[in-house]
């Protein structure tokens, strides 16, 4: 039986680091590190998501600003309150909660943010740094699946990965971020040839296509680590469950390690936020970053 990743207790470790690190901020600097969220619209998830994000703002001891705006409001709206926070100097970090509604250019709105205040790490600036190797903020699942992997496996050095999924969010950064660790990256996507065979030849399985209970366990190399980033609401008999890119019943028989769902990458993605907004809360006042 693979290991289980325990995902909400790293978390919970790099929380308590974070809050070290805004004391600290505090004390020595006088001042602190602030999260402005911007949520259109009512989708159920999203408001979830970004209740928990402004309370473990607040909890590791940084400001919090919730800007909750109706699902009919404008593009040019959205836009306006981004550049007001882009102005405020006491908002160190900025995240619109995604999807935004369909009339709203998502594009143009992460574009809109300043890259120095993008904690999503989602703006062509960061995304341009990233994969050119330079300092960035980095996009918050990505960085959190890859502090999992190298927390069960130490180094990832020479690794065989295979990424399946190739999104801006996820499957491309990630990918990036495996390369800076040395490893043999395949992206596979909807159109590979042969999933299952390039799935098999990975060492570590970065799932992040979307697709309930896709990746089987025949399809895993024995004792690989899975990371599976996929969160799927599904119907189960006659029940709401929230299930992973993975069959988890047959990938625990093969892998070595494997994250949950829930519990695994999810809580990751959150905390990594807040590790972000100090990273270029410290950025933005030109001091060094404590560690967290
Ligand atoms: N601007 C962004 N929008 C979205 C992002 C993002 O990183 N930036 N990611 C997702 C949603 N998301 C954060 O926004 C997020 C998803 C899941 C979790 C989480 O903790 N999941 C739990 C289960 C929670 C549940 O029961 O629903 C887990 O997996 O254990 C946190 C944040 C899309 N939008």
């Amino acid at each position: 039986m693979a290991k289980v990743i325990d995902g909400k207790a790293f978390a919970e470790g790099l929380r308590g680091r974070i809050a070290k690190a805004v004391d600290s901020l505090k004390s020595q600097h006088g001042f602190t590190p602030g999260l402005a969220v911007v949520l259109v619209g009512e989708d159920p998830a999203s408001k979830v998501y970004v209740a928990n994000k402004a309370k473990q703002t607040v909890e590791v001891g940084m400001n919090s600003w919730e800007h909750k705006l109706p699902a009919e409001t404008s593009e040019k709206d959205v836009l306006a309150l981004v550049e007001k926070l882009n102005n405020d100097p006491a908002v160190h970090g900025i995240l619109v909660q995604l999807p935004l509604p369909k009339h709203i250019d998502s594009m143009k709105v992460l574009t809109a943010i300043s890259p120095a205040k993008d904690v999503d790490g989602f703006h062509v600036v960061n995304v341009g740094k990233l994969s050119t190797g330079q300092d960035s903020l980095v996009p918050c699942t990505p960085v959190g699946s890859v502090m999992l992997a190298k927390d069960v496996l130490g180094s990832l050095d020479g690794l065989e990965a295979v990424v399946i999924g190739r999104s801006n969010i996820v499957g491309k950064p990630v990918a990036q971020l495996l390369l800076a660790e040395n490893c043999t990256v395949t992206i596979a996507h909807s159109k590979t040839k042969d999933l299952p065979g390039v799935v098999r030849r990975a060492d570590l399985v970065i799932a992040a296509v979307g697709r309930p209970e896709m990746v089987k366990g025949d399809w895993l190399k024995p004792g690989a680590t899975v990371i599976d980033v996929g969160i799927n609401r599904i119907e189960r008999d006659g029940k709401g469950k929230l299930v992973g890119d993975c069959d988890y019943a047959s990938c625990e028989k093969v892998a070595g390690a494997i994250t949950p769902v829930p519990g695994g990458v999810g809580p990751m993605t959150i905390a990594c936020l807040l590790y972000n907004t100090v990273k270029a809360a410290c950025a933005a006042r030109g001091i060094e970053q404590p560690a967290m």
